[in-house]
């Protein structure tokens, strides 16, 4: 499990050394990080001695990391050259900068095989526009953030630098795994300055994957079919059949115990057609022990009493539940209540948009600049409705973000632009619903980690997929089968 902190958080737990007097040695510690990560860069591509690395240098302490590491690279035979991006720069680092030979030019000179992006930190407030670069041949490595990033939400609100390493200092921060700002961190490294005991609780957490695999792990010697999960799928319609036989093939992939199905002819047949091992009929009784509805549902008066009959299965048996989809506009407050009453774990899979209007719909009290909330700092919406709404809320985007009611939150950002086409979507309500079948019982791992480790192993097959060239949603449960066959 990888953890990260917030920017602000990182800061207070800064302060309390630098009120300690070890401010000096925090940058220091944080500029030999990135000095080192440096130096292993420009080995990576040549010669060190007599290269030259550029640094833009911005006027607080992430400039001062920028400066020292100039310092430090200068003393190895490095061109070492700060770039000021303003009226000034932190005094004790520009004067190790030139006490050790290097210089100080007002545009980043074109030999420059390295640029460091040392503009802004964890200090930065609001947008920033870059300025020229020479294009292409520099490897971009950032101080502690690219230059624009938000450290606590990764929004970019003006322009950035895209690195292709990140160095940053004292922990991961949580701008640096969602959104614009993950995109634009490259490889991220750690370098640890001693701030561990200060820290507190992380912010976000990510699945890695030996967690996904304890949770989509392979049986045990004395499991049976009821032991390793049974899901039941209440998805497609007539007019959208596939999603049903999407939604069954991807749980089927991981590897369940049984797949129950309650849909219409012609979607169980196609689902029987690809999937004989699938137990199906119109209604939901049988032996689920969790259940995924939505998947091309539709909207009409069928689809809504269907998952009414969903609703009423999980309440009844206290079983989990992922809505998905049309099942995301047909829920009511109501049954959420209801749900929550009798115990049943409940997650909502929305992407931005459902996520709009389910907050619209179920939670006026914060549709207040929510829009703008969930573009800026994903995590805050999804935590914010996941609260407001009683159950884990799985918000699908570039950076998927799982949220509990209770705050626990973690982000996955396996996946990538190849997810984004038709049909994703019911494969992973498959695999969350897999998820929370195979776990029923399992008191240990929460509902939002089982649906992280299920988006750790779509964004993953995702990857997996894509090497084989474009795909379409039906690739998909093969590459998970690939995925859990690999580790
Ligand atoms: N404190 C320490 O000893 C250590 C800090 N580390 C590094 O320091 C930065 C955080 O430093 P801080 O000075 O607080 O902030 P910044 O350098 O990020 O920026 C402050 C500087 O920038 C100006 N500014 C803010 N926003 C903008 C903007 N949008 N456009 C232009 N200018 C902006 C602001 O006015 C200030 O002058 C942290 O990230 C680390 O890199 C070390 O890691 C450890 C020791």
């Amino acid at each position: 499990m990888q953890t990260c902190y917030s920017g602000t958080a990182v800061r207070a737990a800064e302060r309390t050394l630098l009120d300690a007097g070890q401010g000096e040695a925090l940058m220091r510690r944080a500029a030999w990080g990135l000095a080192t990560v440096v130096l292993r860069e420009l080995r990576a591509r040549g010669p060190v001695s007599g290269t030259t690395v550029a640094a833009l240098v911005g006027t607080g302490n992430n400039g001062g990391d920028a400066l020292w590491a100039l310092a430090f690279l200068r003393r190895r035979g490095v061109d070492a050259v700060a770039v000021p991006s303003g009226e000034r720069m932190h005094q004790a680092g520009l004067a190790a900068l030139l006490k050790a030979g290097g210089r100080v030019a007002h545009a980043v000179p074109d030999s420059a095989v390295l640029l460091i992006d040392g503009v802004l930190g964890t200090g930065a407030r609001g947008g920033w526009e870059p300025p020229r670069v020479p294009e292409g041949a520099a490897v971009v490595v950032a101080c502690d953030l690219p230059s624009g990033v938000d450290a606590d939400t990764g929004h970019v609100a003006g322009g950035v630098i895209p690195a292709d390493v990140t160095v940053t200092f004292g922990a991961l921060k949580t701008g640096l795994v969602v959104g614009a700002g993950a995109h634009a961190a490259g490889r991220v490294e750690v370098v640890d300055i001693g701030l561990g005991p200060h820290l507190g609780a992380p912010d976000v957490s990510s699945v890695e994957c030996e967690d996904a695999l304890a949770v989509f792990g392979p049986p045990a010697w004395d499991d049976h079919k009821y032991s390793r999960g049974v899901l039941g799928v209440c998805a497609g319609s007539d007019h959208y059949p596939g999603a049903a036989v999407l939604v069954c093939s991807s749980a089927l992939a991981t590897g369940l115990g049984m797949v129950q199905y309650a849909g219409p002819e012609r979607a169980a047949d196609l689902v029987l057609a690809a999937h004989p091992e699938v137990v199906a009929g119109p209604g939901t009784e049988g032996k689920a022990q969790a259940w995924v509805v939505g998947p091309g549902l539709g909207s009409d008066k069928d689809a809504l009493s269907r998952l009414n009959e969903v609703v009423a299965a999980c309440v009844d048996a206290g079983l989990p539940l992922v809505l998905d989809a049309s099942a995301l506009a047909l829920v009511e407050l109501e049954d959420l209540a209801r749900l929550r009453s009798a115990g049943c774990d409940v997650a909502l899979t929305p992407h931005q948009g459902e996520l709009l209007k389910l907050v619209d719909r179920l939670a006026p009290e914060i549709a207040d600049g929510f829009a703008d909330l969930a573009k800026a700092d994903p995590v805050a919406a999804a935590r914010r409705t996941a609260e407001t709404l009683g159950a884990a809320v799985l918000l699908k985007g570039s950076t998927t973000v799982c949220a509990a009611p209770d705050g626990q939150t973690f982000v996955q950002n396996e996946g990538g632009a190849e997810l984004a086409t038709a049909g994703t979507g019911d494969c992973l309500a498959g695999l969350v619903g897999s998820a929370l079948a195979r776990t029923s019982g399992d008191g240990q791992r929460s509902t939002v980690e089982k649906a992280a480790a299920a988006a750790w192993l779509h964004g993953t097959a995702g990857k997996r997929a894509a090497e084989g060239g474009p795909f379409g949603s039906s690739r998909m449960p093969v590459a998970v089968q690939t995925v859990l066959a690999e580790r």
